[in-house]
């Protein structure tokens, strides 16, 4: 980095800092400059978060070129709930000033730091996919959009029947789906805490918001009252004439019982006057197609990564994830910035089986044989059970026997694919 580029820390209170600090983060994601209700909307949004920034002399003056922000968050693991995580997020290099290394300097001092602090990942959601690799992010939950085609939408006899009631939340009332969101995200793995930050800004309307300018939300109770689903969802109308054609647009649906999950599909697929429901940012292992009797009334795709993670500290993260298999296999990860390189023995036995079948690793370092070399990228993106080892020993990422490889497989393997709903 050329020696008249500094680094600060912007304090969110600031509020010109944050004024400058927000030109270049608006910019680079192909947005306007910010109004006062931006920055004052950003500001309860970032308040607490870690906000970077370079500095350059632009025409004489001082200005801010590039951006980062990084939040203490929480993220679910596999078998054991949520661990703390590093949520890395606005990185943003003004186009007068790519490609000069302010992304490296700005995202390898806050891993450091996040190291430092103890955390043993960090997370993002990745605008292009090539370029967190080179900082030891690997991909780690994937997801998918759906496509309904209401008509042909039954429940087949033997699905969970809908039960509980069915009641439009009024908009800013956002109480209850934040203690139904919160009740789901911990049993998935990749899911992420929704702070009430998050909520206050889901509450607003706009063109790019959780519910755009015109949705709805639909609340589900089950039969003691209790909130235990919602769908928030917009709807737009292409109808020609006389001939309904509306769409529902699926933005989150939440469901902590299978009474609730049934419920909120048969409603929203079900709205007079609206024929397609289409859903983004869904799991790749989605259940609806399986209650259906016509299973293609759903159809499914693309596919696309959605979290990356990074190991910070590699006996850390093995150790916070809970297993179904067992085995033994020594693993060495090497790290391209050298924040978490380790070899360390992972032993999983079948007599630290918990209750409810989840397994504790034992985690050691050690100095003996490696059975498997692996980037800390490849590690991260099998850490929450989404990638295959196999996979990737075929495709030459990691280096082991094809046993080794189907070993880490079944070790890392989790019953339901990872899924993060929350964009950050
Ligand atoms: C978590 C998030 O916030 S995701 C959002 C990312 N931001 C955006 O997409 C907004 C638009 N883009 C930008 O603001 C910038 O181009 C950034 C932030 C993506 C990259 O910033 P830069 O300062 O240019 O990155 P930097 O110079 O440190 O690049 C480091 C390396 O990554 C590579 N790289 C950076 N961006 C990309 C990209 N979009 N695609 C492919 N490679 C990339 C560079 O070529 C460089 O490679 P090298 O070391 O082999 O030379």
């Amino acid at each position: 980095m050329a020696p008249e580029l500094r680094v600060t820390q912007v304090d969110p209170q600031d509020r010109e800092a944050l004024r400058a600090w927000s030109v270049p983060s608006r910019a680079a994601f192909l947005q306007s400059a910010p109004t006062e209700e931006d920055l004052q909307e950003r500001r309860r949004a970032v308040t607490g978060h870690r906000l970077s920034a370079v500095h350059d002399t632009v025409a004489g003056e001082d200005r801010v070129v590039a951006t980062l922000r990084t939040f203490d968050s929480e993220l679910t693991v596999p078998g054991s709930g949520p661990v703390s995580v590093d949520a890395v997020s606005t990185a943003t290099v003004l186009p007068t000033h790519r490609r000069r290394g302010l992304l490296t300097r700005m995202l390898t001092a806050d891993l450091e730091r996040a190291r430092h602090d103890g955390h043993a990942f960090a997370a993002l959601i990745a605008a292009e996919a090539p370029i967190y690799g080179r900082f030891g992010f690997g991909a780690a939950t994937r997801a998918t959009s759906l496509v309904l085609d209401d008509a042909r939408v039954r429940f087949r006899p033997d699905a969970p029947a809908a039960s509980g009631s069915l009641e439009f939340v009024p908009d800013g009332r956002t109480a209850e789906l934040a203690a139904v969101h919160d009740r789901t995200r911990r049993h998935r793995p990749g899911g992420l805490l929704r702070d009430e930050a998050w909520w206050q800004a889901a509450a607003r309307r706009g063109p790019g918001r959780w519910l755009g300018h015109s949705g709805h939300v639909v609340l589900h109770r089950d039969e003691r009252g209790v909130a235990d689903g919602y769908v928030a969802y917009d709807v737009t109308d292409e109808s020609v004439g006389r001939v309904p054609d509306g769409t529902a647009h699926v933005r989150d649906l939440a469901a902590a019982t299978p009474a609730a999950y049934r419920a909120l599909w048969e409603f929203v697929t079900s709205i007079d006057l609206v024929r397609t429901t289409r859903a983004g940012n869904r799991p790749v292992d989605e259940l609806l197609p399986h209650l259906l009797v016509d299973p293609r009334a759903v159809q499914t795709g693309p596919v696309d990564d959605l979290l990356w993670l990074r190991a910070l500290d590699v006996p850390g993260a093995l150790a916070a994830r809970r297993y179904l298999g067992c085995g033994t296999l020594v693993l060495k990860v090497v790290d391209p910035l050298g924040l978490a390189e380790a070899t360390v023995r992972l032993h999983v036995a079948a007599q630290r089986c918990g209750a409810d079948g989840w397994v504790c690793a034992e985690v050691t370092t050690t100095d003996a044989e490696p059975d498997v070399v692996l980037p800390v990228g490849e590690l991260s993106s099998l850490l929450l059970g989404g990638t295959s080892a196999v996979a990737l020993h075929a495709a030459g990422r990691i280096d082991c026997s094809a046993a080794a490889a189907y070993t880490l497989t079944t070790l890392m393997a989790t019953p339901e694919q990872p899924w993060c709903p929350t964009w950050f």
